[in-house]
């Protein structure tokens, strides 16, 4: 622990956004995550890396309730946004998904306009007072998935139509136009080439200033490009959390060091 963190934990202060406490995850019989405790800080991008299997998809998706949607799916133990507890009766998971935002795997932008892709949240949320405000919206939204400039001649055309580099960015836009706090982003881009890749990255890096963003990846080279956190999970534990330079170069858990070499995953 850094001087600056002793005294921020001191008088503290923190700049956590979710922390999560005794979080366990069963699918029936399966134990998928097993007592993960884990604070996630905002305005910083967390990479949750591990083998196949490992439960990162489930732990993310429990920090939005996305797991709700999943019958055989029991969550118990402590997950809180700003102090707040997300699994309280009086949590409405629809607004929850708003303040925290989720991009999959595979773009899935819905089958309308680009222009309705990103205006379908902001109207459900009533965030918009008239027609000029929500084009005021879109654009916002558009321009932060960095993608405005692509598309603004043609935002009456179905966002279907758009490569699947722009969809991702169409995808990441769409999210960011509810004005969440924290993005969950599942593997964004590993349905996409080396070229959206970048430019998805380069999009992350930004979004930091903004948001928490906590991304699961496959690859190492990712983690260690976009993240200031790391937390490599394994058979369903969370096996160790930290900065990810010293994650990468010096692990403190044999399991840690064995991943990242290769040894295991
Ligand atoms: N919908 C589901 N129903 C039943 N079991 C599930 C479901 N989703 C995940 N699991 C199980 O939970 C465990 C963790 O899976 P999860 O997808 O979270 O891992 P992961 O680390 O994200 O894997 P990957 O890197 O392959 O995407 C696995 O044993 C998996 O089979």
């Amino acid at each position: 622990m850094t001087n600056m963190q002793k005294i921020e934990r001191d008088i503290g202060i923190t700049d956590t956004k979710i922390s999560a406490r005794n979080v366990n995850v069963h699918y029936g019989a399966t134990h998928a995550i097993k007592d993960v405790n884990v604070d996630i800080a905002d305005k910083t991008v967390t990479a949750f890396i591990g083998p196949s299997g490992c439960g990162k998809s489930t732990f993310l998706r429990c920090m939005n309730r996305m797991n709700d949607t999943i019958d055989i799916c029991r969550v118990t133990g402590k997950i809180e946004l700003d102090g707040r507890d997300i699994n309280a009766k009086s949590v409405d998971p629809v607004q929850l998904r708003a303040q925290v935002g989720m991009v999959f795997q595979k773009p899935n932008p819905f089958p309308k306009s680009i222009y309705d892709n990103i205006a379908y949240g902001p109207r459900i949320h009533g965030l918009a007072k008239s027609k000029a405000d929500l084009d005021e919206i879109v654009e916002k939204a558009l321009r932060r998935g960095a993608i405005w400039d692509e598309v603004k001649d043609r935002l009456d055309q179905p966002g279907t139509g758009l490569s699947g580099g722009q969809q991702q960015r169409l995808c990441i836009a769409r999210a960011v136009a509810t004005e969440p706090e924290v993005l969950l982003m599942d593997e964004p881009c590993s349905a996409l080439d080396p070229i959206a890749t970048s430019q998805v990255e380069e999009l992350i890096d930004e979004l930091k200033q903004n948001y928490s963003v906590v991304i699961v990846t496959h690859s190492m080279q990712q983690a260690a490009r976009v993240s200031q956190k790391t937390a490599f999970f394994h058979l369903g534990t969370l096996v160790e959390f930290g900065d990810t330079s010293q994650i990468f170069t010096n692990p403190t858990d044999p399991r840690t060091e064995s991943y990242i070499t290769g040894r295991i995953g």
